[in-house]
């Protein structure tokens, strides 16, 4: 896809349109990545799968492709320059590895549209959605809590020594590269508060950044974001940045988004997104997710209809979602075009 700047403010809307009104995100990354048997007790966590299982990582995006995702994201939630430099690669090995995760994603794609053209004509493709259209590459960028690697994105308590210029420094080379990489847009997923989102918006700016972006919050009570800001305070500053496409909220309970979606209504004109993670609960230290605490896939997809119905434009699911979601979320949005038409 072309995208120059001048293009932003229709760049999302056009490609809500031609998916039919909603568009389908993909499920949890590093969810599948442990599902196939990846080790991810790491500082890197998923990014540490770009060094040792490439193949894995291309595997899952095309699983979530032929499940009916039309964007898929990057391994690079907790792929920093920090985070790889500590681990002893040079600095050109590190913005290597960021463009590596973008080309794993490009590459998933296109042997997607491959299959596609191959795909039997009867329609039966082993259960797997083949349709040819039209699919968005998002750059994964994960919070500074996110390379913390304790799970402080869910606590999004910094402490006094970190800026709005801190963050704005720490991310700067990475959201240069992954902006230069032949992504489609940004992914600033799981922001735990307000100062972290100025710092994107303003670093987007400052850097003339050429691709669009979304913006993700997470939030554990339901009103606010997790570190206790204002949501409404939160999605104003991106509606006040130009290169945003959209806003929402991710790696949330789902009970809590359908009021999450209200609020975010009252202060944006962007296309909202959601994508919750399956209600579990993050252990930072062991790192591991504290289970019985979520809900089935049927549950979680019992919901999608009505949020879409106040106002969600691109749904998918966060950590714990696996591609039966994203099925499910495609057979769900399916249906309720199929009964839209009918009623015409
Ligand atoms: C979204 S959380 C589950 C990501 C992992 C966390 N930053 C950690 O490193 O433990
Ligand atoms: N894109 C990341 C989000 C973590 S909150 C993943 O799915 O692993
Ligand atoms: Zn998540």
């Amino acid at each position: 896809m072309s995208h120059p700047a001048a293009n932003t403010s229709s760049f999302m809307t056009d490609f809500l349109r031609q998916a039919g009104g909603v568009a389908i995100l993909d499920g949890g990354l590093a969810t599948e990545l442990e599902r196939h048997g990846a080790d991810l007790n790491d500082p890197l966590w998923s990014a540490k799968c770009l060094l040792t299982s490439p193949h894995l990582v291309r595997a899952v995006h095309l699983d979530y492709l032929e499940a009916g995702a039309d964007i898929i994201i990057t391994a690079s939630y907790q792929a920093t320059i920090q985070g790889f430099e500590a681990k002893g690669f040079s600095r050109g090995d590190s913005e290597a590895l960021l463009r590596k995760s973008v080309e794993i994603a490009c590459e998933a794609r296109d042997i997607y549209h491959g299959r596609c053209r191959e795909g039997s004509p009867d329609g039966n493709n082993d259960g797997r959605v083949l349709k040819h259209r039209s699919i968005l590459v998002a750059a994964s960028v994960g919070s500074y809590g996110a390379y913390l690697a304790d799970g402080s994105e869910y606590s999004g308590n910094y402490g006094d020594a970190i800026t709005l210029e801190t963050l704005k420094d720490f991310h700067r080379r990475r959201v240069q590269i992954l902006a230069e990489s032949g992504a489609d847009l940004i992914a600033f997923e799981t922001i735990p508060n307000r100062v972290e989102a100025q710092a994107y918006a303003e670093l987007l700016e400052e850097e003339d950044i050429k691709i669009p972006a979304w913006f993700s919050f997470n939030s554990k009570d339901g009103i606010n974001v997790v570190s206790g800001d204002s949501l409404l305070e939160c999605a104003s500053v991106v509606q006040s940045c130009k290169n945003a496409v959209a806003v929402g909220i991710n790696c949330t309970p789902p009970r809590f988004i359908h009021g999450l979606i209200l609020s975010i209504k009252k202060v944006t004109t962007k296309p909202i997104l959601i994508y919750p993670n399956s209600g579990e609960s993050y252990d930072g230290d062991r790192k591991e997710w504290v289970q019985n605490t979520g809900i089935s896939d049927q549950d979680f997809v019992s919901y999608v209809n009505k949020w879409c119905e106040i106002g969600a434009a691109l749904v998918g699911g966060c950590c714990r979602t696996t591609p039966h979601t994203i099925r499910a979320i495609y057979e769900t949005l399916s249906n309720r075009s199929a009964a839209s038409l009918s009623s015409q």
